[in-house]
């Protein structure tokens, strides 16, 4: 039988110790992946990864919370491993994710990410697509060249998770056109896009460090349910965070008519501002003059949204489920501080502002 964890939760954990730890393992291979790539897309990566900005001198830029190679490494500990045996791991998710931030910023035509201009901004659409490309294949040769049976597994999870990605963002985008969007449609779409790649980072670790499937799956369920907890929060941040500290444009999602938990939840609930709320979406969507709105119609849109419960049914979603990936960790053997860290790590997601 697993530990009961109830006791070894919430010790002091500094999760900024842990995030730190992630990215230190994580970016000399990051670095000499991408040193890999042919000129200029190596550049572009680098621009993009904060370690170069847009006129190529070195920099010291927001590479991203490395809130999945936290995981990765972390996992490997759960079987006994050191945690630099889940490098390779956090490595290929990291590329992974940021294949995807840069074709999702290029698909939604967003103009900040991690307080600067994006990539397609910079070096143009082209460059955008094809490092996002070349990130998606330098992930999958980190992981097979290590060329052992774990590194086997390892890649085809990454890569079941990758195509999950992949659909959560096609359900996205498609989801943009359309006037209604339940709220399950959007918690699969979000499950898909967000949830797969962070189970994928909660497991990936421990599988290169051996661990069976049944405790993969385990540390797989954990990061999904986060992923989802992740989004959530992620999606009130999309309309109320503070550009300040998230490094995007504001307004980012309603620019875009995402249909997002808060959206769709607002206009699932019943009332005289989810009826407002919704002829108002209806008419945007008919609108040509829609990409000039000013800051004031979009202010007055989130207004609505928080007035017919969107904002406080996201919040709750997010708390709830955080409680189910704790949960999930009951299943898994490991060591108590191992535990904690996962908690702790859980624990951020839900209270970040970036
Ligand atoms: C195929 C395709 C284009 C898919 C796009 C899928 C997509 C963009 C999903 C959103 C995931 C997400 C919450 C990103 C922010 O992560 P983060 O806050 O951890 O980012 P950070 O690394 O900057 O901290």
């Amino acid at each position: 039988m697993p530990p009961a964890p109830q006791a070894a939760r919430r010790t002091a954990v500094d999760v900024t110790a842990l995030l730190e730890r992630g990215r230190t393992l994580a970016t000399p291979v990051l670095r000499a992946a991408v040193d890999r790539l042919a000129p200029p897309m190596d550049t572009v990566a680098a621009y993009h990864f904060g370690w170069i900005d847009a006129q190529g001198r070195p920099a010291d830029g927001d590479g991203g919370k490395a809130v999945r190679p936290a995981l990765a490494v972390l996992s490997a500990e759960v079987t006994g491993a050191a945690p630099e045996t889940g490098v390779p791991g956090a490595v290929a998710v990291e590329l992974v994710h940021n294949f995807s931030l840069l074709h999702d910023d290029l698909m939604d035509g967003d103009e900040q990410r991690r307080h600067r201009d994006t990539v397609w901004k910079v070096h143009g659409p082209a460059q955008a697509i094809l490092v996002g490309d070349a990130l998606f294949a330098l992930a999958n040769e980190v992981l097979l060249e290590l060329g052992t049976v774990e590194a086997g597994r390892a890649a085809r999870r990454l890569t079941r998770a990758s195509r999950a990605l992949i659909d959560g963002q096609a359900q996205d985008i498609s989801y943009e056109h359309r006037d209604r969007v339940s709220v399950e449609e959007c918690l699969e779409m979000e499950g898909n896009k967000t949830g797969a790649l962070l189970a994928c980072a909660s497991s990936i670790g421990a599988v290169l460090g051996g661990a069976d499937d049944r405790t993969a799956d385990a540390l797989e369920t954990y990061g999904y349910h986060l992923g989802l907890a992740f989004q959530a929060v992620d999606d009130l941040l999309g309309i109320w965070g503070d550009p300040d500290a998230t490094g995007k444009q504001t307004w980012s999602d309603l620019r875009q008519r995402k249909k997002s938990l808060p959206v769709v939840a607002a206009l699932a609930a019943d009332g005289p501002a989810s009826r407002r709320l919704a002829e108002i979406l209806a008419a945007d969507a008919r609108s040509s003059d829609f990409a000039n709105f000013s800051e004031e119609e979009f202010a007055a849109r989130a207004a609505l949204i928080e007035e017919a419960g969107g904002r406080e049914w996201t919040a709750g979603e997010a708390r709830r489920q955080h409680t189910v990936a704790i949960e999930a960790l009951d299943a898994v053997d490991m060591p108590d501080r191992v535990r904690e860290r996962f908690t702790a790590l859980a624990d951020f997601v839900v209270v970040r502002k970036r």
